[in-house]
């Protein structure tokens, strides 16, 4: 592990990215897992791989309701002008029946196509004449309409791959093949902590001076949605003494601790003090506005694991930024997850903003579509302790260090939704 050394001696802050490398570098995946029903596993992350027990799908079937026949049998009918008799009927749920020369069978949508048949004739090219018999009214090639024994998956095959967070559609695709339980692993335990003398919980008169405590809430939503388990340590007073017992307290409960507040330099700030008291620092101070406080560390234990400490910034935005560009994927690898790779791409600015000197900017924004493509306009105030913009933001414009943005040039977007997967 590295030391909390900044990698830039100018500005003492680490770059935004190694920042993220090291986090990523640094989480070391929980070992323990269950086995849950596919009703209890949305959300969770596979444990083991999950093989294909059987081919998907399991015999060639129909992709259309109409007429299944051979080829050479509709030619031949053609060129005699006399149409195919319908011999079989074949539902959806049928078993394999075997097609009978010189005719044809109905069929439908998902039913086993019979043996000996090469092609599906979807009804609506089909003329019925008066005796029953099936004339195709235009060209059908061999194959068409049929979907394939084993396209989707053979047997053995990988379904997905131990890592994966079970999505909805992931949840589907296991019971397409059958699997009714999956081995996940066990929910991360995060504790929560939010330093601060001024804070009160909502729903509490407020006296003069006291805030909200927003952090809280909204990790405790964030985390959730990641699917862990939270611990929840409430508001602790800005003394040392009183992080330090929070801190070992939360350290004995957890897989890993996120306080908020307290890690910028001020003597109310604690938690890097109490971190060197309780384990080690490995970095602070990131080249990230907001966000510049960030602090990774390691609280040790004598007698059990060490557990990761993440110190957010106290202003609510840089906790939120925080969270999505550093803290994620941390957690993502730590539940065994490939962390994800951070999508961008490229818009038009639709204002100027001249960069800070020393971090990376993460403005919030909103995009609206115009005819050269979609453009980027601010969601609102841009101040660190402003939640509004960042409720309402599509994504963030990053900016680098010392750059100057002018209406309409090129500029790197990061869409928020990519954070909620
Ligand atoms: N002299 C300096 N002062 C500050 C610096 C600096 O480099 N030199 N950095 C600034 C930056 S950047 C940030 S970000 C903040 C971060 O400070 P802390 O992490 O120590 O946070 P606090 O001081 O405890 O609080 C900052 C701000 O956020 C509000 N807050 C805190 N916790 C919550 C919460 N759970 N819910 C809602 N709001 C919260 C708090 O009331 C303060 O307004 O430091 C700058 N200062
Ligand atoms: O992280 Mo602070 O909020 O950059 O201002």
């Amino acid at each position: 592990m590295n030391c909390g050394c900044a990698d830039n001696p100018t500005t003492g802050l680490l770059d935004l990215w190694d920042a993220r490398a090291r986090l990523i570098d640094a989480a070391m995946p929980l070992m323990d897992s269950e086995t849950l029903p596919l009703s209890r596993a949305v959300g969770r992350v596979l444990a083991t791989p999950a093989l294909a027990a059987l081919d998907l799908p399991g015999e060639d079937n129909s992709a259309m309701d109409g007429y299944a026949m051979r080829l050479a049998d509709l030619e031949q009918s053609q060129r005699q002008g006399d149409g195919l008799p319908v011999l079989i009927r074949v539902p959806a749920g049928a078993g394999v029946m075997s097609l009978p020369s010189d005719g044809c069978a109905r069929i439908f949508t998902g039913a086993p196509v019979p043996q000996g048949a090469d092609v599906v004739v979807p009804q609506e090219r089909v003329h019925c004449d008066e005796q029953g018999r099936i004339h195709v009214t235009q060209e059908v090639t061999l194959g068409a309409n049929i979907r394939r024994r084993g396209e989707e998956a053979r047997h053995g095959d990988l379904v997905l791959a131990a890592g994966e967070r079970l999505s909805p559609a992931a949840i589907g695709l296991l019971a397409s093949h059958g699997i009714a339980e999956v081995v996940v692993k066990r929910r991360l335990r995060v504790a929560l902590l939010s330093t601060g003398d001024e804070l009160i919980e909502p729903g509490t008169p407020r006296a003069p001076g006291q805030v909200y405590n927003s952090n809280a809430a909204m990790l405790k939503a964030l985390l959730a949605e990641q699917g862990c388990e939270v611990v929840d340590k409430g508001i602790i007073a800005d003394t040392a003494e009183a992080l330090r017992t929070a801190l070992s307290q939360a350290r004995d409960s957890a897989d890993m601790v996120i306080c908020t507040g307290g890690v910028s330099v001020g003597e109310e700030d604690h938690v890097r003090p109490v971190l060197d008291a309780l384990g080690s620092l490995h970095f602070h101070g990131i080249a990230l506005k907001p966000g510049k406080p960030f602090t990774f560390g390691t609280l040790h234990d004598a007698s059990a694991a060490d557990v990761p400490l993440i110190g957010l910034p106290g202003n609510p935005v840089a906790s939120l930024v925080g969270w999505q560009l550093l803290t994620l994927p941390f957690v993502q690898g730590l539940q065994g997850r490939t962390p994800h790779r951070l999508e961008r791409f490229t818009v038009k600015a639709g204002f100027a903003h001249r960069a800070n000197r020393q971090r990376y900017e993460c403005l919030r924004v909103v995009l609206e579509d115009a005819e050269h493509g979609p453009v980027a306009l601010l969601a609102g105030g841009q101040g660190s302790h402003m939640l509004s913009a960042a409720a309402v933001a599509h994504g963030y414009l990053i900016i680098d260090p010392r750059s100057e943005v002018k209406k309409g040039d090129d500029v790197t977007y990061c869409p928020s939704s990519q954070f909620l997967t």
